[in-house]
């Protein structure tokens, strides 16, 4: 017997990442071959005409897997019994901005959806936020929704995947082992420049990936700054933020998440748990695995000088970020 649809609320849904993420949820490589879907797309009301053109263009390929899809600009009926919410609309940085230019203009977003989400979704609606700021922007929504007691706040998560990706890519290219053979990779702390890409647990078919490459200078000097500045210099090439490889991450989030990283670490951004010395509350990158639908950090990491001052910086300017945001939040 065929499984019942799920309800998958996607923000946004006009924009970049948007036409590269929903073809790929309903062709089912997010929630499985086997699991139907129905999108409920929200949008603001002068982007209504171009989401009808996506939704021509998705019904246009047939998915056998997408049972119905709405378009709406009203947020109470865009994530009504979501089981799934990705947070996508906001507006993104544009060449020479930094991500907390971006922080007070996007904050309000997500009250408002914030709220919808917590009296409307599905009780255990798993939501993750791609819009910038993203683990502020988390933290803004699972606060608000709180107040309506129904979706829990470890349902709430920011994007740290695309960090994660970049930084596997770049260890596959230094080390010369191939992308799929790395594991036990970490990004600690913001979705922003200061996030620490920590390669010190990393091995290839048994092999440490550290020693492989036993080049410090190499990890302060090339990989660090890399990464953190990787979405900079996307935005700086293309003229544009990054769509596809966000897209891809998403799907790769939420894909782990509901199906189970197999004992794999992946990278979420979630509330601490006050695991590694992180406030309790904060949406930081942390190591996880995820099994029937629940993550769980991985513990009892050896976290030395230097990676204790990386984390200690990112975190910082999560601080900073959840001050600025305070009155937001009433
Ligand atoms: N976390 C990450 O790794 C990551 C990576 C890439 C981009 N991003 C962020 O994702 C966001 C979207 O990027 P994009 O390139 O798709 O932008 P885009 O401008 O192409 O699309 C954004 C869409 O959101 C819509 N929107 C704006 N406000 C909205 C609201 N209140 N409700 C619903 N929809 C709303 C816009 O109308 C537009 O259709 C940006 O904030 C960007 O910085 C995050
Ligand atoms: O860097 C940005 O502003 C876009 C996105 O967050 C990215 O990392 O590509």
């Amino acid at each position: 017997m065929s499984k019942a649809p799920v309800r998958v609320a996607v923000t946004g849904a006009a924009g970049q990442i948007g036409y590269s993420l929903l073809f790929r949820i309903a062709s089912g490589e997010m929630l499985g071959k086997d699991q139907p879907v129905i999108l409920q797309l929200l949008d603001l009301p002068q982007a209504q005409k171009a989401v009808k053109g996506v939704m021509m263009e998705l019904e246009d390929c047939a998915f056998p897997l997408l049972a119905g899809m709405i378009a709406t600009d009203d947020p109470n009926v865009a994530f009504k019994d979501a089981k799934v919410a990705l947070l996508v609309g906001a507006r993104p940085r544009g060449p020479g901005m930094e991500r907390k230019d971006l922080l007070t203009e996007n904050a309000k977003i997500f009250t408002v959806q914030g709220a919808a989400i917590g009296q409307y979704a599905d009780p255990d609606c798993k939501v993750l936020v791609v819009g910038n700021p993203c683990n502020t922007n988390a933290y803004i929504a699972k606060e608000v929704a709180q107040k309506f007691g129904r979706v829990p706040a470890k349902n709430f998560t920011g994007m740290l995947r695309l960090d994660h990706n970049r930084a596997l890519s770049q260890l596959a290219s230094k080390s010369g082992r191939e992308v799929s053979s790395l594991k036990n990779l970490v990004v600690w702390g913001n979705h922003s420049p200061t996030m620490y890409a920590d390669y010190r647990f990393v091995t290839s078919n048994g092999d440490g990936v550290k020693g492989l490459i036993n080049d410090e200078a190499w990890n302060r000097d090339v990989f660090l700054p890399t990464v953190g500045k990787r979405g900079a210099a996307i935005i700086e090439a293309r003229g544009l933020s990054s769509a596809a490889s966000a897209a891809n991450a998403a799907i790769d989030h939420i894909r782990d998440w509901v199906l189970g990283s197999k004992g794999e670490w992946v990278t979420m951004g979630i509330p601490s748990d006050g695991s590694y010395g992180i406030p309790e509350g904060i949406i930081y990158g942390f190591p996880v695995t995820t099994e029937n639908g629940e993550y769980k950090i991985v513990q009892g990491l050896e976290i030395d000088e230097f990676s204790r001052e990386r984390m200690t910086h990112t975190l910082n300017e999560l601080l900073e970020e959840r001050e600025g945001v305070k009155d937001l939040l009433g």
